[in-house]
């Protein structure tokens, strides 16, 4: 399998880092497991603790033990995983330090920089790698969420990155492109005449985005009160999301023409401010509560907390999208710490036929609903009434589901983490997963109009107990409109 790829080899930065070690790191493993390394292909470790290669080993094989099912882990892909890897010590901020990384990187290949690092070093970086003749026109990087805290500080950092790589060479993650589900929606949308000829305000009422997480904010707290839902969430992957089902057909399936459709959407959201913000957004804070049968802690008793921090972990926002298709169309995307289940999906509830010749008093008829479950028990489903079997005149209708699993549809096929596809992508320099620096700076740009709203309006978070679906002005939201959130 590994002849038809690319050989490229990648340059981990923070390699004992959180993310390395719970996700990059048994990602490239599995991919390895799957025969979709170029057999060629090195993985070079960058950190500052110093380690020997084989201390360095150690570790990567115990983060494999963590992180890795038992069945999974195979003597002889960990043994050829392992031997890719080769540890470089170094401290990012000092230009001198990438001598030992130009030294290790000797082979003339096509090199992959991932900066699984601060935001705040990436220009810092950069700089180092260039000034050492590290970047070749052949080099891409990869840079992880968040790219700025605001608009300005994300134009402050794709403009020192612009400085030393072409936007063709930049990879911005947003993880959730490359979850099997939000790829699917592509296919749901462009490969079914069924929806396609369905997908606008002619047939559609209105749509739910949920993104609902079980934990709390973990041992997270410094980096996510600084942040808060709103920034960590929704200006990323449930904009990606909503792109993903807003935008107009792609002409092509590649890169540009996906990110020209998504853009439009973004550009075309329409802004909440502070005349209409109290209406169309609410903001949470977690309270003491219950994650299944344990007692947990509010936000504000969490390890590290701040006192009387008013950061949000919860929001809901009413948003339009001012252009012909989605006129009077509401988008309603929620997303949480501490909610009863993890759940992300997308509701489309389609419009109610305008007249019912059934006479049957038993159901009404209720809209037809598109579920697409992007996690866990992924899956799409159909809600449709169907009538109930039976001589006689009258006709009973049913409420009934065409649920479409994917782990029964596909044998139980296994779903490749977001990660292992998108690093695989990166290597083979396709960039059609990734995100273009417009689409970061037009999401930071609506996203920048509701903080400066709520800062504005004054408006606190609600609190909600953990354990719940957020504070009751979440369902008000919808309430306001006759709707009410799917659950
Ligand atoms: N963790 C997660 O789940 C997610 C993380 N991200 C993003 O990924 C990136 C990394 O996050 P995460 O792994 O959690 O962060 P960590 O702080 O756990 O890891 C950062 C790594 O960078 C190293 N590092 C920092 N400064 C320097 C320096 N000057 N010289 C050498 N090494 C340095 C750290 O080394 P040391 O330990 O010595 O400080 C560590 O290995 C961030 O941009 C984050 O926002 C995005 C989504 C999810
Ligand atoms: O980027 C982030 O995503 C995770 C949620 O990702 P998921 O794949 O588990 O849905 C979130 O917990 C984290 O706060 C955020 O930074």
């Amino acid at each position: 399998m590994t002849d038809s790829l690319q050989r490229s080899d990648l340059v981990l930065f923070g390699v004992l880092g959180d993310l390395s070690r719970r996700k990059l790191i048994p990602a490239l493993y599995q991919l390895d497991r799957s025969g979709l390394l170029h057999q060629d292909s090195k993985i070079i470790g960058v950190a500052r603790d110093s380690l020997s290669d084989s201390q360095f080993e150690a570790r990567v094989k115990e983060t494999l033990k963590t992180f890795v099912a038992d069945e999974e882990l195979v003597d002889d892909v960990l043994m050829r995983f392992c031997k890719r890897f080769h540890y470089v010590e170094m401290d990012f901020s000092k230009t001198e330090a990438y001598q030992a990384l130009k030294a290790a990187a000797v082979e003339d290949v096509d090199r992959v920089f991932y900066l699984a690092t601060p935001p705040s070093l990436y220009a810092t970086i950069c700089a180092g790698l260039s000034s050492h003749a590290l970047i070749s026109e052949s080099t891409r990087v990869i840079l992880e969420k968040p790219i700025g805290h605001n608009l300005a500080s994300s134009q402050t950092i794709n403009q020192a990155v612009a400085k030393y790589f072409q936007e063709s060479q930049i990879y911005r993650i947003d993880h959730y492109l490359g979850k099997e589900t939000v790829l699917n929606l592509l296919a749901l949308r462009f490969a079914n005449a069924l929806f396609a000829s369905n997908w606008d305000n002619s047939a559609i009422d209105h749509i739910q985005i949920t993104a609902a997480e079980k934990v709390g904010v973990e041992g997270r707290w410094g980096y996510y009160d600084d942040a808060g839902q709103l920034r960590d969430m929704v200006q990323n992957h449930l904009l990606q999301v909503l792109s993903l089902i807003a935008m107009e057909p792609p002409s092509r399936l590649d890169a540009e023409s996906i990110r020209e459709e998504k853009l439009k959407v973004l550009k075309a959201l329409r802004p909440i401010d502070a005349a209409n913000s109290k209406d169309v957004s609410v903001r949470g804070q977690y309270q003491g509560g219950f994650s299944g049968e344990t007692k947990v802690p509010g936000y504000l008793q969490e390890e590290g907390a701040r006192q009387n921090s008013d950061t949000e972990t919860f929001v809901a926002l009413k948003v339009n999208i001012d252009n012909w298709r989605w006129s009077g169309v509401p988008f309603y995307l929620r997303t949480g710490k501490r909610m009863p289940e993890k759940r992300s999906e997308v509701v489309i509830t389609f419009k109610k036929q305008p007249h019912n010749i059934f006479n049957d008093t038993t159901a009404d008829l209720q809209p037809n609903k598109l579920v697409i479950r992007l996690q866990p028990d992924e899956g799409v489903e159909v809600q449709m009434l169907n009538k109930i079997p039976g001589l006689g005149k009258q006709m009973h209708l049913k409420a009934t589901t065409l649920d479409l699993s994917f782990d029964e549809t596909f044998e139980k096929k296994r779903i490749a983490d977001a990660y292992e596809r998108l690093m695989l992508e990166a290597m083979q320099g396709n960039q059609y997963l990734f995100v273009h620096r417009d689409e970061v700076e037009y999401a930071w740009r609506w996203v920048d109009g509701i903080l400066a709203a709520w800062e504005q309006n004054e408006q606190p978070p609600k609190p909600y107990h953990a354990g719940t679906w957020g504070p009751v002005s979440a369902v008000s939201l919808l309430a306001h409109d006759g709707r009410q959130w799917d659950e």
